[in-house]
């Protein structure tokens, strides 16, 4: 990863809040890289300090040991209009200015540029199309606020940041309350907007779902244990991603991408494509079908699928995975029954 691309930085920071001489420390060993062009996600259980660690960087809360850079220097030294016309932060709280619309909540993002006169020059003008364009909002664009629903509403306050034009874009859960399209959107935006205009994007998100498919790079934080920082795909080959999970009941399963009870699972050989194989072993897994001694094959012709159950006596064959599930329950009780 090229130097040139960080922006700013931490070694073994120690982050909490001081209240009079006493001081609670919320995380140690805290070290990071953040890079423009990339979308990073941090993640963590709650309560392990994911807050604490975006007010420090933005100055709000000072560190308990060490500092943050900014472009090489500590951010304590940025005054805090210096800091907003770096660091754009999209916050999880609601805003009331309802009766503002889409276009001048935008240009709010220009405040640190223009003072509380709001008089927006030319280019300041130039500044908001742009971000109301690359949020694709413009539909909107003269809509009151009180008229949008969450996922608009979450486009208008990152494009909002967008406005402040800030190299550092960061964003406390902006996926939070929306439903499954919204979210792929939001994440998915971000990605688009860390690559085309070069920024370093910086996401709090428990949807690792999305975050394996849109990320970068992950930062991890997990209570007593150092920030481990990586690509996700690396993080995940080496059994880091572990460390989100609360204990050892669940495990992240590689084979297929996605987090699941811990327990060995025994599957009885199934042949078919892979893609259909997976989905097969979800359905296995889920109804806590165990059986040894049979095998499935999966046929596909086209659309037609058809799942080929062969047993030491006999070989059934079914249109869909939940009518093969109904046959294996059937004879998973039938073998528990007291004879
Ligand atoms: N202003 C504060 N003063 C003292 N302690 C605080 C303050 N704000 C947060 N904390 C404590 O710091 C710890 C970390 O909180 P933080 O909000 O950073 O966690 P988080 O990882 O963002 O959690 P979540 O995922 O639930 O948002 C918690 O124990 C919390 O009680």
């Amino acid at each position: 990863m090229s130097i040139q691309n960080s922006i700013l930085q931490a070694n073994d920071l120690s982050l909490g809040y001081k209240k009079g001489k006493k001081s609670n420390i919320v995380a140690e060993q805290i070290s990071f890289s953040l890079k423009k062009g990339k979308l990073t996600c941090l993640l963590g259980p709650n309560g392990v300090g994911k807050s604490t660690l975006i007010k420090t960087i933005m100055g709000q809360v000072p560190a308990l040991k060490n500092q943050v850079y900014l472009d090489n220097k500590p951010t304590d030294l940025f005054s805090i209009k210096d800091l907003a016309k770096k660091i754009a932060v999209v916050l999880t709280e609601k805003i009331s200015s309802g009766n503002l619309t889409v276009e001048e909540i935008v240009s709010l993002g220009r405040i640190p540029h223009t003072g509380w006169s709001g008089y927006l020059s030319e280019n300041d003008r130039e500044k908001v199309s742009q971000a109301i364009r690359s949020t694709h909002i413009n539909y909107i664009q003269d809509r009151p606020l009180s008229e949008l629903s969450d996922g608009q509403l979450q486009k208008v306050m990152i494009a909002r940041a967008l406005a402040q034009d800030g190299e550092i874009l960061i964003l406390d859960e902006p996926t939070a309350h929306l439903d499954l399209i919204n979210r792929f959107e939001i994440m998915h935006l971000l990605r688009d907007i860390a690559k085309n205009e070069n920024k370093a994007v910086l996401v709090v998100t428990h949807d690792l779902d999305i975050a394996i498919d849109t990320a970068d790079e992950f930062w991890l934080m997990q209570c007593g244990m150092p920030l481990v920082c990586g690509s996700p795909e690396d993080l995940i080959l080496q059994g880091s991603i572990d460390l989100l999970l609360p204990n050892e009941t669940l495990k992240f399963d590689i084979s297929v991408g996605k987090v699941q009870e811990s327990t060995i699972f025994r599957y009885p050989q199934i042949d078919g494509p892979e893609e259909i194989v997976k989905w097969v072993k979800s359905a296995l897994r889920k109804n806590k079908i165990n059986q040894q001694g049979k095998s499935i094959s999966i046929e596909k012709d086209g659309n037609q699928i058809s799942y080929i159950l062969k047993t030491n006596t006999e070989i059934i064959r079914f249109e869909s995975i939940s009518s093969l599930i109904s046959q294996l329950n059937y004879f998973e009780n039938d073998i528990s029954m007291p004879s």
